[in-house]
C-alpha cells in the first residue's frame, strides 16, 4: 500500500491538479490524468460561456467611469449621486453573492447562472432606457445583484466541470475575462464618449449582448454533475459527467464523487446551516479565513481606487482633454488585462503562494512609489496667487497652495499655463451641479481654449507625475498576476466539497464589502490624510496582506483536494509549511471485486488512509 501511495503521490506532484469534484480513482498507475489527457472541447465551451459571468462582472463594473462623464453633465448628478450609482453596485454584489451560497445548493450552479445572466440583460435594459436618475439606480443595484451571483457560481462551476488536468488554468481564465471585460468596457467607453447625446445608453446598455449569449447558452448546457450527484439524481449526473468528458469511459469518476458525497455525509460535523459547519470544522474555518483573509488583502491593496483613480493621474500629469483621458484609462485596463494572462501563464509553473507573495511585495513597493511621487506633488504645489472677492465667502480662499485647495471637495484650482510653469492661478468653489467647472468667475463656463485658464477639480498639476504615472503602470504589473486573480483561483480549491459554495460565497462577499468600503472611503481618506498620506497606508495594508499570506497560505499546486483540505489541518499560520498531519494522504482506489451492490470502506495505514470502493 506505502510503495503504491508514493507512486500516486509522485505523479500527483509531476502532473499537477486533481479533480475538484473528488479525488482521483483510478487505477493506480494508469489512465492518471496527465497534460497528454484528452481535452475534451465541451469542456472549454462550458468554460467560456460560465466565464461570461466573469465578462459581465468585469464590464458592469468598470464601464460607469466613462458612463458617469457624459452622465454627469446630462442628468446633471452631483457628487452624490455620481457615488451612488457607482457604488450601489458594488454593494448589491455584497449582498447577492453572500446569499449565492445558499441559491447554489437549493437551486444548482447552472440555474443560478441563468438567474445571473436574466438580472444582467434585465439590468442592461432598464440602464439602457432609464428615463431619469432613479431608474438609472434602480438599474444600477439590479445589474450588481447579477454580477455578486456570478462572481460566486462561475469559479464553483468551472471548477467542478473541469477535468483535474485543466481546473487551474480554466478557473483561473475566469479573472481573465474580469479583466478583459474591464478593458472592453473602456474602449466602448471610449468610442461612445464622441456620442455626446445618450452615448452613455449604449455604453451601459451593450452588456446586453454577453449575457443574452450566456442565457441562451446556458439553456442547453448542462448543471455540475456533483450537484446533480448530491440531489440524488444519479442518473443525470452520469449523463452529464460521461457528456462533458467526450464520451470517455467515466465510471471511475463517477463513483468517486459518489463515495465523496456518501463520506461528507456520514461525517456531517453536527448538521444545522453549512457555515455554521464550517465554523464548528477547525480545517475548513481556517480554509474560510484563508480565503476571506486573501479577498480583503485583494481589495485593501486598492486595486479599484487606483484603477478608478488612473484617470485623475493621467490628468494630473497634463493630459486635460475628456477623450484623451478616457482612452489613456483604457491603456490602464489593457495593462490590467494583459498581465493578467501572465498570471494564466505564471499560476502551474511557480505557484498560487510564490505568485501571490511576489505580486504584493510588488504591488506594496508601486503603491509606496505612488506616495512618494504624490508626496513630491504636494511638496512642491504651486501656490495661490489671485485672490479674488468671494461672493459665497467659502473656505477656497483660506488655502495658499493647490494641495489644500484640491483636498477640498468644495473647491477646485483655476489657473494658466506656459509650458510647465504655472500662473494666475486661484482657488475656487466647485459647480454644485457640476465639478467640470467653477461656481464663477474665469472657469465657470467649460470651455478650454489655450488662453482660457484650467480648471484642475480633485487634482493639482505637477512636475512630478511622471512619478506617479510611472507607480501605476508598475502597480498594475505587478498586481494583475498575482493578486487580482488569486483569490479567486485559491477559493475555489482550498474547501471540500461540502463547504464549497458557502466557502465560496462568503469570502466573494468579503471582496465585495471591502471593495465598497475602500472606493467609499478613498476620498475621505485622502482629505484627512491627503493622497500620499492614503497611498502610503495603501502600502501599509499591502505589506500587511504580504505577512498574512506569507504565514497562513499553503502551496496547492499539484495537490490532491484531500492533500488540500489536510493542509489546513493543524496550525493556520506555518509560513506554508505542510503541517505534520499533511502526511495523512487519502486516496481512492477501485477494487474491482465481484460485489453486486457498491460498499464503501476504509483503510489506515501509518502514513496514509486509503477509502477503498469495493465493487
Ligand atoms: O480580481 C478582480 C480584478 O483584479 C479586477 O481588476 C478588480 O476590479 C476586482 O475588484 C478584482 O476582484
Amino acid at each position: 500500500m506505502s510503495n503504491l501511495m508514493a507512486s500516486r503521490r509522485q505523479k500527483a506532484g509531476d502532473d499537477g491538479e486533481r479533480s475538484l469534484i473528488g479525488p482521483p480513482s483510478r487505477h493506480v498507475d494508469e489512465n492518471l490524468p496527465d497534460r497528454d489527457a484528452p481535452k475534451p472541447l465541451f469542456v472549454y465551451l462550458l468554460a467560456f460561456f460560465s466565464a461570461l459571468g466573469g465578462f459581465l462582472f468585469g464590464y458592469d463594473t468598470g464601464v460607469v467611469s466613462g458612463a458617469m462623464i457624459l452622465l454627469k453633465k446630462e442628468m446633471n448628478l452631483n457628487a452624490l449621486w455620481q457615488e451612488l450609482l457607482v457604488s450601489s453596485t458594488v454593494g448589491a454584489a455584497a449582498l447577492s453573492a453572500l446569499s449565492g451560497g445558499y441559491l447554489n445548493g437549493w437551486l444548482g450552479r447552472r440555474i443560478c447562472i441563468l438567474v445571473a445572466s436574466f438580472i444582467f440583460t434585465v439590468g442592461g435594459i432598464i440602464l439602457s432606457l432609464a428615463p431619469d436618475k432613479v431608474v438609472l439606480l434602480v438599474g444600477r443595484i439590479t445589474v450588481g445583484l447579477g454580477i455578486g451571483i456570478a462572481s460566486m457560481t462561475v469559479p464553483v462551476y468551472i471548477a467542478e466541470v473541469s477535468p483535474p488536468h485543466l481546473r487551474g488554468q480554466l478557473v483561473t481564465i475566469n479573472s481573465l475575462f474580469i479583466t478583459g471585460g474591464q478593458f472592453i468596457a473602456s474602449v466602448i467607453d471610449g468610442a461612445f464618449s464622441y456620442v455626446r447625446q445618450d452615448g452613455w445608453r449604449y455604453m451601459l446598455g451593450l452588456s446586453c449582448l454577453p449575457s443574452v449569449l450566456q442565457f441562451f447558452g446556458f439553456i442547453f448546457l448542462p448543471e455540475s454533475p456533483r450537484w446533480l450527484l448530491q440531489k440524488g439524481r444519479s442518473l443525470e449526473a452520469h449523463q452529464v459527467l460521461s457528456q462533458i468528458r467526450g464520451g470517455q469511459n467515466i465510471d471511475e469518476e463517477y463513483d468517486t464523487i459518489r463515495a465523496s458525497i456518501e463520506e461528507e455525509e456520514k461525517d456531517l460535523n453536527g448538521g444545522g446551516p453549512v457555515i455554521f459547519r464550517i465554523l464548528r470544522h477547525s480545517p475548513t474555518r481556517r480554509a474560510l479565513i484563508v480565503g476571506c483573509g486573501l479577498q480583503m488583502f485583494q481589495q485593501l491593496s486598492g486595486i479599484n481606487t487606483v484603477m478608478y483613480y488612473s484617470a485623475t493621474i493621467v490628468q494630473m500629469a497634463g493630459v486635460r482633454d475628456d477623450k484623451q483621458a478616457i482612452w489613456l484609462a483604457a491603456a490602464t485596463s489593457a495593462t490590467n488585462f494583459v498581465f493578467t494572462l501572465l498570471g494564466v501563464w505564471l499560476v502551474e509553473k511557480v505557484g498560487r503562494r510564490k505568485l501571490t507573495l511576489g505580486s504584493l511585495l510588488g504591488t506594496g513597493l508601486s503603491l509606496a512609489l505612488l506616495a512618494v511621487g504624490f508626496l513630491l506633488s504636494a511638496q512642491n504645489s504651486p501656490p495661490i496667487t489671485l485672490h479674488p472677492l468671494d461672493p459665497q465667502n467659502s473656505t477656497c480662499r483660506t488655502y495658499g497652495s493647490c494641495e489644500g485647495c484640491m483636498l477640498d471637495p468644495d473647491c477646485g484650482f483655476c489657473f494658466l499655463e506656459n509650458g510647465t510653469n504655472v500662473y494666475d492661478s486661484s482657488c475656487v468653489p466647485v459647480n454644485q451641479s457640476s465639478t467640470d467647472h467653477a461656481a464663477w468667475g474665469r472657469c465657470s463656463n467649460g470651455t478650454e481654449a489655450s488662453d482660457n485658464p484650467i480648471w484642475a477639480y480633485n487634482y493639482c498639476p505637477s512636475s512630478y507625475s511622471w512619478i506617479v504615472l510611472f507607480g501605476l503602470i508598475l502597480y498594475l504589473a505587478f498586481f494583475a498576476p498575482g493578486m487580482g486573480p488569486m483569490p479567486w483561483t485559491v477559493n475555489s480549491e482550498i474547501y471540500p466539497l461540502w463547504a464549497r459554495s458557502t466557502g465560496n460565497a462568503c469570502s466573494a462577499g468579503v471582496n465585495w464589502i471591502f471593495n465598497v468600503l475602500v472606493s467609499l472611503t478613498f476620498l475621505h481618506v485622502a482629505e484627512f490624510l491627503t493622497y500620499y498620506g492614503a497611498f502610503f497606508l495603501y502600502t501599509g495594508l499591502a505589506m500587511l496582506g504580504l505577512i498574512f499570506v506569507l504565514g497562513c497560505l499553503p502551496e496547492t499546486k499539484g495537490l490532491q483536494l484531500e492533500e488540500i483540505e489536510n493542509l489546513f489541518a493543524g496550525q493556520l499560520c506555518s509560513c506554508g509549511e505542510p503541517s505534520p498531519n499533511s502526511n495523512r494522504h487519502v486516496q481512492y482506489i477501485r477494487h474491482d471485486l465481484e460485489f453486486s451492490q457498491a460498499n464503501y470502506g476504509a483503510v489506515e495505514s501509518d502514513s496514509a488512509i486509503a477509502y477503498i470502493t469495493l465493487r
